[in-house]
This record gives structure tokens, C-alpha cells and sequence, in this order.
């Protein structure tokens, strides 16, 4: 029988209005219901009409799940989707943050704050590109991504999800949004969703609004600021993003003077966070049927339940039954979720398969990558009076020795949302350490010594023409990497002071943020800050060895001391070790 909404060829908004004007309520709030991979089977997609699934961090099918593992999961769930009444294909959403960071051998792009530091819109455009087929390698259609905050305090755990502490730079790096949904047609009206087809994905700006401008930091806090700041800080990216046609806007756990942004009133479609409406609460959960009431009438659209979904759609349907949720609320919810997947040809194209399996850590990504590291490096010191330059390192040298807590170890060098939802430690995944990035660009004949942390004899009794050595944070994620002191990972100041009073030395930070350097940087020749790179460590030895000039300019202020946090460029007392925007330039020789 013919369907309207199942014909392509009919306008959106007709399509909408037909497939809307056939669904039940328990249909209409399956769609507004999106569930973590781990309770989901196509039973539950068939019984409770769900609209969308997610892996939440680290959430895989299998440890180091090959594309085909992938592409089969989410089939076997869409497949389900699919044998509903109204076969309403379902969204699998992911946080591809820097890449499709947690299928084992993606490409891992670097960090946003060191996209921020490039300065280059076009590059970012073409990271979302990559992105979007890396993450349709996996059959995902869908990635939590980009993060737009403008982080105004590195004590924030999330700053490096932060392309810049300045909201133009982050205004400029929404165009990841045009890679990963795709250019907007000229004939397509501003401002409504955009995803051009099967090599793209839906994206999520996130996470609405002023998730960076909190207390002191603290994740998920309150952030207290008047009108003007929130329009003329944290407001502006939205704009771009919306502008540029993104398809969905994440809501943010923090509030916005006193208000949980989860049950504040005023946006494609709206999607919670992961028990965001629980935290309406305190203690989460307390009065669910609450956070449901307070949630979806605020404009939530959907909600990242992600677990007890039936207490969920229970609770929606009593609400809507008692009438304490209008169902012109629900219809609204429904529209914009159906806007999205009409957009995106999702009806058309419900079932992934493997023509995009050798996307993922493709060559050509990896020199995108690559490229994107040497361009987020900053120069931040090159040489000591009477001002003879270090920096470019000689390839040609007697001896070369590398240290340090970061030098050979990928795990740090990717950071938090890498494999693991906070990271971690070691080789995990594929990928080129910084260290091994050294080995292969210097001369053959150049010996090259790794040391992780060499003692004052080892130095006494090695003679090394220069060292490398490269510190900085461990890998975390959201309120476990909130800090107060921001120092570098131990024995990391052991290991610059050692090292450094033996012999002229670089120093590379490895980090996710500004952090504690000003005691040490008289010891130095010169200093680097890399930022979380990801994979492609090579990018760092390409310009430490003069191949690439040096281009990065810091996105955020580097403090002196964290006592004069929160301290942002425009401030009256504005006294920073290395101010917004500062990095030392090197032509390539
Ligand atoms: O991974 C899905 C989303 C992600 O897109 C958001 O940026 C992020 O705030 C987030 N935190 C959790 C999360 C928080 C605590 C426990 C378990 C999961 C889940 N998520």
C-alpha cells in the first residue's frame, strides 16, 4: 500500500505529516527514547518502537571490533527498528570527538584545543570529512560531535574538548560541521537540519549552553554569568552551528545561574545527556517522573536514557495521559527527530554495509592527521641569550637522547575519549609514538637513546648532543579530570630538571591544557607545546626537525600560577607566562 512518508520523492514536511498522523503515542515516544548498545536487541527495538541507540565511551561490540563486528551490530538492532509497524529506522549515535576514537585502529585526530591552536578552518572541515567516513566504516550514522564550549578555565576536566578559550576561534572551527553533515546546497534554508548522505553523519553541537563557563571549572556546575556574557561568550558558536545546518544540539549537565540547562525553557533536535534529566535532581533520580516532566517540557527532544528506558517511556506516557505533557510537545519532539532522519535519507538508506570498512585508519586520514599535529604545535621558547635558535634539531647529531613519561607511550599522547572513555596508558591502538616518530626522521647514522627517566649518573656517564623530552598529563575525561593544581604528571619535573642541568634540551608538553611550567622553563633551550596529538605522532618530529615550520598560536591563555585562574585574554588583570594567541614562527628550512 503506498505510504507517503515512505516516498522519497514527496517534501519533507509531507512526509512528516503523514508518517506523524499514523503513529500511536507509544510509537511517537519510542522515537524520543535512545538507549545504550548494552541493553538494546532488535526484540527491544521492535517492542518499545526505539528511535536511537548509542555507545556510550567505550561501550564496543567486541575488544578491538574489526569494521564488519560493527557493521553487523548495528544492523541486527536497525534490522529490528525496521520490523515495526511504521519501520521508523533508528539512529546509532557515538562520540566521535577526534575521530572515531573508540574503534581499535581509527584515526585519532588531535584533541579539539589543539585544532583550536591551528587557526585553520579548512583543515577542521576536512578532519570532519575523514571523520564522518570513519565513522560510517562502523555502519554509525550519528557522533556526538563537535563539543563548541568555550572553556574559560583550564581547572576544567573538559577544557581540551575546547577548541578555544575565545569564542571566534571556536565560531571558526564549526565548520567541522560542513565535513561531517556536509556543505548546505544554496537552495536549503538556513538554520533547518543538514546531512548530505551516506558518507556523512548527523552531528551534535554540545553541550548547550555555557558548559565552559563553570564555577571555577567544575564540571557539571553552575555557571553563573549575566546575559550579555552568555550572548557575547557562550552563545555565539550556536549560532554557526546552526547556521551551518547541524543536525542536533546536546544539552549541557551544568546550570546556567541556578537553572539546570536540562529543565531550562528555549532549538534540529534537542537530545539530552547521558541520566542528564536524572541530574535535574538532587540526588539524581530522586523524582524521575520529574526529570521526565521537566526534561521533555523544557524542549528536550530526545532523551539518553540510557538504561532504564521503560521507566522512561512509562512515566512520558502517564505524563502525556494526566496531560502535564501536552502532546503538541511530544508531535514538536517527533518532527524534528523525523526532520533529521527524512534529511538524511535515512529512510532510503536504513542498512549499513562494508563499501566504507577500508575508511577506517586509511592512510590518507593519517597524513590529514599528521598534518593537523604539526599544525597545532606553538613554539613557545626556541633558544636562551644571546638568542641563538635550538629549534630545528639537527637530524645529522653524535647522539640523541629521549625522555620522558610521554615520549613512548600512545595511550597519553591521545588523551581521554581514546579506545577507553577516559584513555588510558600504553599501545592502545595503532599509531605512531612520538618517539618513534624521532627514530625515523633522524639520519640512520644518528644513534637515538630512550631513557622514560633517567637518574644524574646515567647523565654523568652518557655524553648526548641535545634531548628531547616530552611530559605532560595523563589521559581523563569529564569531573576526573577537574584539577586545582594542574601540574604535569610525575616524575615529570624530575625528569626536565635532570635531564636539562645535563645537557641543552627541547621539552615537549603532552597535555590537554595549559599547566604548571614557569619554574622550569629557565632550564630549557626551548619548549613545545603538543597539546593531545592522538595517533599520528610523527607530526611532532616533522617540525622538531625543521621538515614544517612552526605555525600553532595558543587558543588559551597559559597562566603563570593557578592562582590567577580564572584568567582569559580581554581580562583587565591579564599577566599570563605566554598570552592568547602567542607562538614563536619557524619557516620550514
Ligand atoms: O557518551 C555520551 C555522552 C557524551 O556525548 C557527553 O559529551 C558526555 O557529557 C557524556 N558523559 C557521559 C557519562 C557520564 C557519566 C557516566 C557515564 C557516561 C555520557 N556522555
Amino acid at each position: 500500500e503506498y505510504m507517503k512518508y515512505k516516498d522519497p520523492k514527496q517534501p519533507i514536511n509531507t512526509r512528516i505529516k503523514d508518517l506523524i498522523g499514523r503513529m500511536t503515542l507509544a510509537e511517537k515516544i519510542g522515537q524520543m527514547t535512545q538507549i545504550e548498545r548494552q541493553v538494546a536487541s532488535a526484540d527491544v527495538m521492535k517492542k518499545y518502537f526505539i528511535g536511537s541507540i548509542l555507545s556510550g565511551g567505550g561501550s564496543v561490540p567486541a575488544p578491538q571490533a574489526s569494521p564488519s563486528i560493527w557493521v553487523s551490530m548495528v544492523n541486527e538492532f536497525q534490522k529490528g527498528a525496521l520490523s515495526t509497524r511504521l519501520g521508523i529506522p533508528m539512529i546509532y549515535g557515538i562520540d566521535a570527538v577526534h575521530g572515531n576514537n573508540n574503534v581499535y585502529n581509527a584515526t585519532l585526530f588531535p584533541h579539539n584545543v589543539g585544532l583550536g591552536a591551528t587557526r585553520d578552518p579548512d583543515l577542521i572541515k576536512r578532519i570532519g570529512e575523514a571523520t564522518a567516513l570513519e565513522v560510517r566504516a562502523t555502519g554509525i550514522q550519528y557522533t556526538f560531535a563537535p563539543c563548541i564550549a568555550v572553556c574559560r578555565d583550564p581547572r576544567w576536566g573538559r577544557c581540551y574538548e575546547s577548541y578555544s578559550e575565545d569564542h571566534t576561534v571556536v565560531q571558526q572551527m564549526t565548520d567541522i560541521i560542513l565535513g561531517l553533515q556536509g556543505e548546505i546546497p544554496v537552495n536549503h534554508t538556513k538554520g533547518v537540519p543538514y546531512v548530505a548522505g551516506k558518507d556523512k553523519v548527523a552531528a551534535c553541537a554540545k553541550h548547550f549552553v555555557g558548559d565552559g563557563g563553570t564555577h571555577n571549572g567544575i564540571n557539571e556546575n553552575n555557571t553563573i554569568i549575566d546575559e550579555h556574557g552568555l550572548l557575547s561568550i557562550h552563545m555565539p558558536p550556536y549560532y554557526d552551528s546552526i547556521i551551518k545546518g547541524v543536525a542536533t544540539i546536546m544539552v549541557s549537565y551544568s546550570s546556567l545561574n541556578g537553572v539546570k540547562m536540562h529543565a531550562n525553557h528555549d532549538l534540529g533536535f534537542v537530545i539530552s545527556d547521558w541520566l542528564g534529566i536524572d541530574r535535574i535532581t538532587s540526588p539524581p533520580g530522586e523524582n524521575y517522573t520529574y526529570s521526565v516532566q521537566a526534561g521533555i517540557n523544557a524542549g528536550i527532544d530526545m532523551v539518553m536514557v540510557p538504561y532504564n528506558y521503560t521507566d522512561y517511556i512509562d512515566d512520558l506516557t502517564s505524563l502525556v495521559h494526566k496531560g502535564i505533557v501536552n502532546m503538541n510537545r511530544i508531535d514538536d519532539a517527533v518532527r524534528r527527530i523525523l526532520r533529521v532522519k527524512f534529511t538524511m535519507g535515512l529512510f532510503e538508506n536504513p542498512l549499513a554495509d562494508l563499501s566504507f570498512a577500508d575508511q577506517l585508519g586509511k592512510k590518507e586520514h593519517r597524513e590529514l592527521a599528521r598534518e593537523a599535529v604539526r599544525k597545532s604545535l606553538v613554539l613557545l621558547k626556541n633558544g636562551n641569550p644571546p638568542n641563538q635558535q635550538f629549534l630545528p634539531l639537527p637530524k645529522k647529531a653524535r647522539r640523541i637522547l629521549v625522555a620522558g613519561s610521554h615520549a613512548s607511550n600512545l595511550g597519553y599522547q591521545c588523551g581521554g575519549w581514546s579506545i577507553q572513555w577516559m584513555g588510558s596508558s600504553g599501545d592502545i591502538t595503532t599509531g605512531t609514538t612520538i618517539l618513534d616518530a624521532i627514530k625515523s626522521t633522524v639520519a640512520d647514522s644518528t644513534p637515538v637513546v630512550y631513557s622514560e627517566n633517567p637518574d644524574e649518573s646515567f647523565m654523568k656517564h652518557n655524553d648526548f648532543s641535545f634531548a628531547i623530552v616530552v611530559v605532560g598529563e595523563p589521559p581523563y575525561s569529564e569531573t576526573v579530570g577537574d584539577s586545582t593544581d594542574l601540574t604535569i604528571l610525575d616524575p615529570g619535573p624530575d625528569t626536565i630538571r635532570t635531564v636539562c642541568s645535563a645537557v641543552k634540551c627541547v621539552v615537549v608538553i603532552v597535555s590537554g591544557r595549559p599547566v604548571v611550567i614557569e619554574p622550569y622553563v629557565p632550564l630549557m633551550e626551548a619548549l613545545v607545546a603538543a597539546w593531545l596529538p592522538g595517533t599520528e605522532g610523527q607530526g611532532v618530529a616533522d617540525v622538531l626537525f625543521g621538515d614544517y615550520g612552526f605555525t600553532g598560536k595558543l587558543p588559551r591563555t597559559w597562566f603563570k600560577s593557578v592562582d590567577q585562574l580564572p584568567m582569559n585574554v580581554g581580562d583587565p588583570h591579564y599577566d599570563p607566562l605566554y598570552p592568547f594567541g602567542f607562538g614563536l614562527a619557524i619557516n620550514s628550512s
